[in-house]
């Protein structure tokens, strides 16, 4: 039977830091990242796709502020959705000619998700995920002074706008994704960690302004479809040890209890490779095989011949 892999890639993967903004660019960059999804699929996988909108959902927030005098800005959850819509238009029909031209015939969806977090998670009083384009120190202390914006360094890139980032606690439309998924169609779901909404206590949902983590909503998503392989793109060919550091140390294949140790001291910065590792243990604790690797080298390392894999 075909292995069910959800790949989650990186909003970075989608626009590098420097890249202007145009649709152009992003399309082009997002037509890079599924002309290799298109060839896992080709090798016989069944694919779910996720994404990330950090830069995409800072740009649209962005864009919302600075036109407030001509039309109302509209709030960040919805800044997510338009985000999710622009991101899985551009991949949903990226994806679809990629695979055409491999002479393939799977339907491709993109689905509007929302994902559901914990109105009182501390992530609301603690704002730490990065969002938008990256600035000087000293531009991020002007921006947070002028606009009241909180602004931190993300991994030693630079400063970016900083967002809460509440933990999802599930997909809704989840079981229609696995349906969609086991009868062949690659769906695209979830993206920029899905749209982040509350269950109020009579029981109706409201949008709340976060940006949930991508690489913690795609775990929960790989969990629910039931799938066999959680894979995260990113910019780097494996997860390192002594990361940056003269003794650097590459991880090929580990075991849980491997992977847990290296975290216990602490080896995997916050905000970047900190959640990865995080979803990619929890996803293999389980019984499942998570893949953490760079775009390029996805269809050597579904094989075990590129990237980090953690398994039990
Ligand atoms: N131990 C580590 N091993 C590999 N990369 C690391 C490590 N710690 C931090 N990183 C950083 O994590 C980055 C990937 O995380 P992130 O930028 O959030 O990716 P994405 O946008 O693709 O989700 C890498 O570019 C690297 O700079
Ligand atoms: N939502 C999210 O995690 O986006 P990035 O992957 O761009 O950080």
């Amino acid at each position: 039977m075909a292995e069910k892999v959800v790949i989650a890639l990186g909003g970075n993967a989608i626009l590098q830091p420097g890249q202007e903004a145009t649709y152009e660019i992003q399309l082009e960059n997002v037509r890079k990242c599924t002309s290799i999804i298109a060839q896992i699929v080709k090798e016989g996988y069944e694919v779910v796709v996720t994404h990330g909108n950090g830069p995409q959902v800072g740009n649209i927030l962005r864009q919302n502020e600075e036109a407030k005098d001509v039309v109302p800005p509209f709030p960040l959850d919805v800044c997510s959705a338009e985000s999710q819509g622009f991101i899985g238009y551009m991949m949903e029909q990226t994806l679809r000619n990629e695979l055409r031209e491999l002479g393939l015939n799977n339907t491709v969806v993109s689905l509007l998700t929302e994902t559901v977090v914990d109105a009182n998670d501390p992530a609301f009083q603690n704002p730490e995920k990065p969002i938008g384009v990256f600035y000087t120190e000293e531009e991020a202390k002007q921006l947070a002074d002028e606009k009241g914006w909180v602004v931190g360094e993300d991994a030693g890139r630079g400063y970016r706008r900083l967002v809460p980032s509440p933990q999802p606690q599930s997909i809704l439309g989840s079981d229609v994704i696995k349906s969609l998924t086991d009868a062949g169609t690659i769906t695209i779901a979830a993206g920029g960690g899905g749209i982040p909404v509350v269950q109020k206590e009579d029981g109706k949902y409201e949008g709340v302004e976060a940006v949930i983590d991508k690489d913690r909503s795609g775990l929960r998503l790989a969990k629910e479809v039931n799938a066999d392989v959680f894979m995260i793109l990113t910019d780097v060919e494996n997860v390192y040890v002594n990361y940056g550091k003269p003794n650097q140390k590459a991880l090929e294949q580990i075991t849980v209890e491997e992977a847990k140790g290296y975290m216990n001291e602490g080896q995997f910065a916050a905000g970047s490779m900190g959640p990865k590792m995080e979803g990619a243990l929890s996803f293999a604790e389980h019984g499942g095989r998570a893949i953490i690797c760079s775009l390029d080298k996805a269809a050597e390392a579904l094989a075990g011949k590129s990237g980090t894999t953690i398994s039990k």
